[in-house]
């Protein structure tokens, strides 16, 4: 088993500490997410530990950073580009060639097959967020981080996809941030909420992943965490 990826230390953003000095552990093969406020520095702790630069400066360090894929807020698919040309374009900027039936099963189960043939332009929101994550899953990284991946999914389509990537990335180590209290307590085995005061630890339900979403443990672990995001740094 690898290492885990452990973060610390602390953001400034325009002279100011986002939060006071934290420490975040991933341990290896499991799913953590990461919840808080808008603002708080989440997707800026994510570029840290994918080793992308800041607005900011960063006093820590990031330990066992291994090869990563990482899938941001934005889709950031490239326009002229068709989806499945998209969805394979890691494997085309490393110069190798795609595993063309993976690709097709992963668009498949994402429910873009029908699209595979358009451009980003003719996809609506949630077909582009599907775009990124199956280009996020097309990669055979040990670590992925997913920043709200699901954010513009309807219910139905929002679990299916979560299905997908839990089980697509079975025993990698995912850190994935999310305003979704639900979703949360269905795919993380560990769960933290970051405020202004620091980094906290939200118990998750003792139950396979992903988790059933009317599941009584699921419930009370989703309302803990709601009690705790509306106290906000009161907490
Ligand atoms: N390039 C930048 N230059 C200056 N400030 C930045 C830059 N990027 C982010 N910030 C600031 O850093 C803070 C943290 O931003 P970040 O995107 O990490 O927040 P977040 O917790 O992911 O928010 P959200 O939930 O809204 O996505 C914010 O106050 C933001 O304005």
């Amino acid at each position: 088993m690898s290492a885990p990826v452990i973060l610390s230390g602390q953001v400034i953003m325009s002279g100011r500490a986002l939060f006071p000095p934290i420490r975040l552990r991933l341990e290896p093969g499991q799913w953590t997410a990461l919840l808080g406020d808008s603002g708080v520095g989440k997707s800026t702790l994510l570029r840290l530990i994918a080793g992308l630069p800041i607005g900011g400066s960063f006093k820590g360090r990031v330990q066992f950073r291994q090869p990563v894929a990482l899938m941001a807020q934005d889709p950031g698919l490239l326009g002229w580009l068709t989806v499945r040309q998209n969805a394979a374009l890691g494997a085309r900027l490393r110069g190798h060639a795609a595993d063309f039936t993976r690709l097709d099963a992963i668009l498949d189960r994402a429910g873009l097959a029908a699209h595979a043939a358009k451009r980003p332009a003719e996809l609506s929101g949630g077909q582009r967020q599907r775009v990124a994550l199956a280009r996020t899953l097309m990669e055979d990284r040990p670590l992925v981080l997913l920043d709200e991946p699901f954010s513009a999914l309807d219910v139905r389509l929002r679990l299916e996809m979560q299905d997908l990537a839990a089980e697509l990335l079975r025993g990698r180590t995912v850190l994935m941030v999310t305003h979704d209290p639900a979703e949360a307590a269905r795919l993380a085995d560990r769960i933290h909420v970051l405020t202004e005061a620091g980094l906290s630890a939200v118990e998750t339900p003792a139950l396979p992943i992903p988790r059933a979403p009317s599941h009584p443990e699921l419930l009370r672990c989703q309302g803990a965490l709601m009690s705790r995001l509306i106290a906000g740094t009161a907490a």
